[in-house]
């Protein structure tokens, strides 16, 4: 079998977007992205080695972005869509570089396991660390959390700013076996965070189906017996209120979500958003105020916003 790759010449600016763009909405096996940046420092983290920049094959102008597709994906319609969303997000004034999108096909035999030499142990914080099925880690503090994770075709290897924004919001919010909704769950990383950091009960959505597969899967590889998973689309059809909600999606779907809130949260209950770029925050900021919730704490990664949320009235 072959894989389609589809490559932008662009920039780096726009990096986080394309990928969750292509996870999120393409449906694409697997991303990469080659930075001038990143040889740059190779230049000067070995400086007994003098990188010759101009020895470089194929080096990029400033960030090439590549997006791995099933070889049967309709290629002239993901262009399409690819330079749609440049030209959305140059009319946000992002930079998108050069824009130049070229196709091409690749054996994939060694894509499934290739990917794996890009994922490595994160240690995380004081109580979770992220350790990648097929690593061994020894945790620094004897109650230190691991989560175990083989996140498959599913978002969430807990290297992505957004989700780490969450994780540091749950860490914030969690101080008793609170209940906890994981809205888009993913590889179910947050719903197994939560559960680790003491939750008493979880239940994870999400509308994709690689995603129940994989939330199901790490779920056992961590024994973990307290989360539920439900194929939703955000807390439809979702039976019952919650101490904690936490998404990490991006802002437009963030926005479906927020009037569907305050039916699941307990009193006193705690949300965690994140996946929200900064140019979005306002429309964000502006629908939680309108369906009667206030923003307690804002966190920010890059261009990438976290939000911890309350009732106006707690
Ligand atoms: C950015 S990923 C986050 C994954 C994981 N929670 C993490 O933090 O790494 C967003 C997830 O939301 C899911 N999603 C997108 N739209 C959704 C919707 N309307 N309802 C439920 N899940 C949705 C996607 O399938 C994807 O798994």
């Amino acid at each position: 079998m072959k894989l389609l790759v589809i490559k932008i010449a662009t920039s780096h600016e726009i990096e986080d977007a394309l990928s969750v763009y292509s996870q999120d909405n393409l449906n694409a096996l697997g991303v990469e992205t080659r930075k001038r940046s990143d040889f740059e420092q190779a230049g000067w983290l070995h400086d007994s080695t003098v990188v010759e920049l101009d020895d470089i094959k194929d080096l990029p102008e400033d960030m090439q972005f590549m997006a791995y597709f099933d070889e049967e994906a309709d290629k002239e319609d993901l262009v399409k869509k690819y330079q749609k969303k440049l030209e959305e997000l140059k009319g946000y004034g992002l930079n998108v570089g050069e824009g130049e999108i070229t196709t091409s096909y690749i054996a994939d035999q060694d894509w499934n396991t290739a990917w794996q030499k890009y994922y490595h142990v994160i240690d995380f914080s004081r109580h979770l660390a992220i350790v990648p099925e097929w690593e061994d880690y020894k945790p620094t503090f004897p109650d230190q959390k691991l989560i175990k994770l083989d996140p498959g075709l599913a978002f969430g290897t807990g290297n992505h700013k957004t989700t780490q924004l969450a994780m540091m919001g749950l860490e914030r919010v969690m101080i008793k076996p609170q209940t906890v909704v994981d809205v888009g769950t993913g590889s179910g990383i947050l719903a197994i965070a939560a559960s680790k950091l003491g939750a008493s009960q979880v239940l994870a959505t999400d509308i994709s189906d690689e995603s129940m597969t994989a939330a199901k899967e790490n779920s056992a590889l961590n024994d973990i017996t307290n989360i539920e998973l439900q194929k939703t689309s955000l807390l439809q059809d979702v039976k019952g209120k919650f101490d904690i909600i936490v998404a990490n999606i991006l802002a437009e779907i963030l926005l479906d979500l927020i009037p569907q809130m305050d039916e699941h949260l307990n009193e006193n209950g705690q949300v965690i958003f994140s996946g929200i770029d900064y140019l979005q925050l306002p429309k964000i900021e502006k629908a939680l105020d309108e369906n009667g919730f206030k923003i307690d704490l804002t966190m920010k990664q890059g261009r990438w916003i976290g939000l911890g949320i309350t009732r106006k009235d707690s």
